[in-house]
């Protein structure tokens, strides 16, 4: 079901205090509790809400899933995104697992954060957006690792994507389908007309792989 929001105000509000809950649930049962965010521009009202809200952020952890292969000195990072957006305010104790290393290929990247992708599992929540060619994470139509991405009992947690596909189209690093299914509750982002057409009628998309699996639930909050 798609639940629909009157603007991207409310859709943020909304997924906000989702997030509060998660994460208060998490630090309750665990200690400790894990957010993996999104790039794009989907979750940047969710980011400026949190970083104000009411959480123990010191005991929380915040990663993504996905990164583009770009220092966070670029404005196509989204580690950038979310220390600007998310790690400020009473959300600055959180700790950030970064996709992103300064080493020679996104694959050697995706090496590095294996270990501790794999670590923080299972998550307390996990945003995606939705690029309007269905892709989610940097699981991306056109790419010659979606499918390996995709692969619901692939053996890795996160992948090198390699520079040619998505918007930009640079070379990245992603979770890949078995790890984004490890999250407690995911909420899709998405805005538009179009993005709405693809999740209420579209097939064999990349987005499509989370919608039709019944072990990681998922909420889908739409704004005009
Ligand atoms: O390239 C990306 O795009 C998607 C969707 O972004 P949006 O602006 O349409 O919400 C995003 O989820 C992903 O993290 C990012 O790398």
């Amino acid at each position: 079901m798609i639940e629909t929001f009157a603007d991207e105000a409310a859709l943020a509000a909304a997924a906000a205090a989702a997030t509060v809950e998660a994460l208060a649930a998490g630090l309750a049962a665990r200690g400790h509790a894990s957010l993996i965010g999104t790039g794009g521009r989907s979750p940047t009202p969710v980011y400026d809400l949190l970083s104000g809200a009411d959480v123990n952020w010191g005991r929380v952890t915040v990663g993504l899933s996905d990164d583009r292969f770009v220092p966070i000195t670029s404005p196509d990072s989204n580690e950038r995104l979310v220390c600007e957006r998310l790690l400020r305010g009473r959300a600055a104790p959180a700790s950030f697992l970064p996709l992103y290393a300064n080493v020679p290929s996104p694959e050697a990247a995706a090496d590095i954060a294996e270990p501790h992708l794999r670590a923080l599992a299972p998550f307390d929540m996990l945003f995606l957006g939705m690029g309007e060619d269905g892709h989610v994470a940097s699981l991306i139509p056109g790419s010659p690792v979606m499918t390996a991405g995709l692969d619901p009992v692939g053996e890795r947690y996160v992948i090198g994507v390699p520079a040619g596909v998505g918007s930009p189209p640079v070379a990245r690093i992603s979770l890949t389908l078995p790890a984004l299914l490890q999250a407690r509750i995911t909420l899709l982002l998405i805005r538009g007309a179009v993005k709405r057409q693809i999740v209420a009628h579209g097939s064999g998309l990349p987005v499509h792989a989370l919608l039709k699996q019944a072990k990681a639930p998922l909420r889908v909050l739409w704004t005009p």
